[in-house]
């Protein structure tokens, strides 16, 4: 009897244990209905040891490219430059991935075809953002217009390619600076570990090219805050969200937390939410 549940169970892979992973990590070997924690991938093993030590089930570490061998749902929780290394061959083995880089996605997105080609399913939960669920629907019919605006702390912002590349100052701001105005796709070149939230709006809304967004470096916040505008024939709506940076600043806390929902439903009798 504990074999057959055991056997029915879904064995759950995690790419990368940062930020986002340990905690999906961590909430998997505490236990999710149904879901069990069976490998991980980690750029260095030495780094992770004490925190696989400390899970109550240790699970096996393998190479990225070995996570679908061992699972059924390969959660990537890595950089987006790891995004096909992951992807790739877990969706070969007609597995299902669970994609927070999302923003890599899109010069990637033949991986899609290679999903459906082989069985293998895709899946961005909602992360940072809010109301995915309603995105989904109002797509359903009409959606004429999604803007978005984000405004990060300085900390959350430091890096980005665009910033770099185009030698802004944003250490010394004293006052909120619009750095990028154009669509969602070109919005996560210049940001990529920024606007994945913009990338999976796009994804359930309008399209990466038609989804209009600003990101703005912002000294007077102290969170992540991303404020969504739709305009569609079947409701108008308003949402934003301020989240609170997790260790890595660029992440919000709420990211993790979006990932293990999504893992609760798998197996959950009771879903609420589209
Ligand atoms: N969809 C959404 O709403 C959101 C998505 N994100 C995205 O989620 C991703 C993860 O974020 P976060 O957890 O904060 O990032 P972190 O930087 O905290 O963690 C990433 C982890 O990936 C590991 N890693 C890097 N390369 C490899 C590799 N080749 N093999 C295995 N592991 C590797 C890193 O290892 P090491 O420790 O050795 O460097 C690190 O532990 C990012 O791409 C981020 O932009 C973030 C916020 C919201
Ligand atoms: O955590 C956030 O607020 C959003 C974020 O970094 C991302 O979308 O990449």
């Amino acid at each position: 009897m504990t074999d057959q549940k055991a056997s029915s169970e879904l064995r759950v892979a995690i790419a990368g244990l940062g930020s986002i992973g340990t905690k999906v990590a961590a909430a998997l070997d505490q236990g999710i209905e149904g879901l069990s924690l069976s490998a991980v991938a980690v750029r260095d093993p030495a780094k992770h040891q004490a925190f696989i030590n400390g899970l109550r089930r240790s699970p096996k570490i393998l190479p990225l490219d070995q996570l679908g061998d061992a699972a059924d749902i390969v959660v990537e929780c890595a950089p987006s430059s790891q995004l096909r290394a992951i992807v790739e061959p877990a969706v070969k083995r007609g597995r299902a991935a669970v994609v927070v880089s999302i923003g890599g996605l899109l010069d990637n997105f033949d991986l899609v075809d290679l999903a459906r080609a082989n069985g293998g399913r895709i899946i961005v939960p909602t992360g940072a953002l809010i109301g995915l669920d309603a995105v989904n629907a109002a797509a359903i019919g009409t959606i004429h217009s999604v803007k978005m605006v984000t405004r990060k702390p300085i900390d959350g912002l430091k890096g980005a390619p665009f910033i770099v590349q185009n030698n802004i100052d944003i250490d010394n701001l004293r006052e909120p600076l619009k750095l990028f105005e154009g669509s969602a796709r070109e919005a996560a070149k210049g940001f990529p570990a920024n606007v994945n939230v913009a990338v999976a709006l796009s994804l359930a809304g309008i399209g990466p090219d038609r989804t209009q967004m600003q990101v703005w470096a912002d000294p007077t916040v102290t969170r992540n805050v991303h404020r969504v505008e739709v305009e569609a024939d079947s409701a108008r709506f308003s949402m934003s969200i301020e989240n609170i940076p997790s260790e890595n600043p660029k992440t919000g806390l709420i990211t993790a937390l979006s990932v293990i929902a999504l893992l609760r439903k798998q197996r959950a009798t009771l879903c609420v939410g589209t």
